[in-house]
């Protein structure tokens, strides 16, 4: 179900600001890629150029086509999509509608029967699967943070898209919630798919990734196994502002 993702030379700049710097990455269909480094390193910019909401100077490959050229929409339609690190959604639309309009904009297609309770059968069993069934009919206002970005993780799996980048999943999560978070990504989210997962937290990335990159000032600074990266203290003491056990 993945998708390879290949990036060569990406550069963003805001005015006198240098976002990304010429960056190249691979992320294999189907693998997890981590993404880390200090504030305004160029985290969030990858993400909003990978989307098309930022133009980007580079080179932008979905399973080796070009989609750098493409609209936002066209490329989630192309089944490349994304969370938020505050979760976005339609605050006055319910649950299962903020997961209609989602499937309708990526026009995901359901295999057998696409009659609309068959495919409102799909969602809530999707809502389930994020723990989210007995929330379908609530507006997002009754929602807690926590399971707004549950909404947001099922709204994305229920699109069926191939790559999903995730820009801070754990941000506001307590250690708990980021544990569940982290399980529910590795049972229902992550299989089959590509992903670039964005994190400040480094039990996250060592326990979801196959690969990590280390940005600094839009530069990688680092790339490996989590383990080989993180072992560094230089690039923990880059990562947490001064020196760390983690
Ligand atoms: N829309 C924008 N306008 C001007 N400058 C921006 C814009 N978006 C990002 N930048 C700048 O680009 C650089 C990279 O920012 P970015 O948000 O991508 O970093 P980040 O690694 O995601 O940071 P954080 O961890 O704080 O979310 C920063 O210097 C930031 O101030």
């Amino acid at each position: 179900m993945g998708a390879s993702l290949d990036i060569t030379g990406l550069t963003l700049r805001f005015g006198g600001v240098t976002a990304l710097d010429g960056l190249d990455l691979s992320v294999a269909s189907g693998t997890v890629l981590g993404v880390a480094g200090p504030n305004g390193s160029g985290k969030s910019s990858l993400i909003n150029v990978l989307t098309g909401h930022y133009q980007a100077n580079g080179k932008i490959a979905l399973d080796g086509q070009p989609i750098e050229h493409l609209a936002t929409s066209e490329r989630a339609r192309l089944g490349l999509v994304r969370t938020f690190q505050t979760p976005r959604v339609y605050r006055r639309m319910s649950v299962i509608d903020n997961m209609r309009v989602a499937v309708h904009a990526t026009q995901a297609i359901f295999r057998g029967r696409s009659d609309r309770r068959h495919r409102d059968g799909r969602l809530r069993d999707d809502l389930a699967i994020f723990g989210l069934s007995h929330r379908a009919d609530a507006l997002p206002d009754a929602l807690t943070p926590y399971e707004l970005r549950l909404l947001e993780l099922a709204r994305a799996h229920a699109t069926g898209a191939t790559v999903v980048l995730l820009d801070e999943p754990s941000a506001g999560a307590s250690e708990d919630e980021a544990h569940r978070l982290s399980r529910i990504l590795i049972e229902h989210l992550m299989p089959g798919r590509t992903v670039l997962l964005v994190e400040h937290r480094l039990d996250m990335l060592r326990a979801l990734c196959a690969d990590l990159v280390v940005l600094r000032a839009g530069r990688k600074i680092a790339f490996g196994s989590p383990s080989a990266v993180l072992d560094s203290r230089e690039i923990r003491t880059c990562l947490m502002g001064e020196p760390v056990d983690a």
